[in-house]
């Protein structure tokens, strides 16, 4: 008989939604949607892991407080219906990301994530590579993994210099989520990564060149209403179908341009999500400005034309 392994060591693989969060009218953080939003990416979407408090779900924008309440929520209700719920707990400052990080040990969620601090911004990856150490440490037991996001965070260390040996600093240590376009520098952490480590790509556009590249899988705000055609993009490229893959994705290149040159960003996103999905997600908190009724009628329209039923 196999030992199971524990699901914390299982490998991160295939479509990772980065959720949005659930707020009311009043702007408070909505814990009774998340429920029916797991439901809904796992019938609807196909989509069976999710990566929370993220970009996509504004977590800049949330006290620390409201971090620890939705990560409890989200790893209580995918309990059973999810693959994985990885956390992102970064912030500015060290303890805080600390503090969320051992809060996320003590929920079992399966992973943790962190972005690098932006506001004063590690000078090299040696820099940043010493603060992740300081954030694993106090979460040792779960798998962690950097979040590179240069276009948000200013910060563009070469990941393949960041996890040179970062094994025996973080025992750990899993993988990369990589929303960077440097191919390069994405395709050497790929051949210097153990194989059961993960690199997940998040530049949800341009998927198919990071899947010839070899990534294990992906994250991004998009799966949350396309995971189903991206789940298709993926096996078609696995079974070798790259005219069928290329069509998919020039697809979802052709809404993300439409969304972009109507001001794509996570309030016009969320909006999106809340005409496609039928879920009432709310608006987005301040700075991030709630997206008029039209503008998301109009992206609605196109993804109806672009995927009909
Ligand atoms: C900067 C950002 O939020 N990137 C997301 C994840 O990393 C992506 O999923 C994008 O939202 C997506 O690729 C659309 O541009
Ligand atoms: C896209 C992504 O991974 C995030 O929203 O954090």
């Amino acid at each position: 008989m196999s030992i199971m392994a524990p699901a914390a060591d299982k490998k991160l693989t295939g479509l990772v939604a980065a959720t949005f969060t659930p707020i009311t009218s009043q702007g408070e953080i909505n814990l009774s949607v998340i429920g029916p939003y797991i439901d809904y990416l796992k019938e609807k979407q196909g989509v069976n892991n999710v990566f929370v408090n993220g970009t996509t779900g504004e977590s800049m924008s949330l006290s620390v407080e409201e971090r620890k309440l939705l990560a409890e929520e989200w790893c209580r209700k995918a309990k059973g219906k999810m693959d994985q719920v990885i956390v992102h707990v970064g912030c500015l400052s060290l303890k805080d990301t600390q503090e969320l990080a051992h809060h996320a040990a003590q929920i079992e969620a399966d992973g943790i994530a962190v972005i690098a601090p932006s506001f004063f911004k590690p000078s090299s990856a040696d820099v940043l590579r010493t603060f992740l150490q300081e954030v694993a440490s106090t979460a040792p037991t779960l798998p962690f993994y950097y979040y590179h996001v240069p276009s948000v965070t200013g910060v563009n260390v070469n990941v393949r210099e960041l996890i040179e040996g970062i094994e025996k600093v973080i025992p750990s240590f899993r993988g990369v989520k990589f929303s960077g376009s440097d191919l390069m520098d994405l395709g050497q952490c790929i051949s210097y990564i153990p194989p059961h480590w993960s690199v997940l790509y998040g530049i949800d556009e341009q998927l198919l060149g990071a899947l010839v590249m070899g990534v294990h899988g992906a994250v991004g705000s998009t799966y949350n209403y396309v995971g189903c055609h991206v789940n298709k993009l993926i096996s078609a490229f696995e079974t070798g179908d790259l005219v069928q893959a290329r069509t998919i994705q020039f697809k979802i290149q052709e809404l993300v341009s439409f969304a972009i040159k109507l001001g794509f960003d996570v309030g016009v996103n969320k909006q999106l999500m809340n005409e496609l999905s039928g879920l009432d997600l709310g608006p987005p908190r301040l700075p991030v400005m709630t997206c008029p009724a039209a503008r998301a009628l109009a992206i609605k329209q196109k993804y109806d034309s672009i995927f009909p039923e």
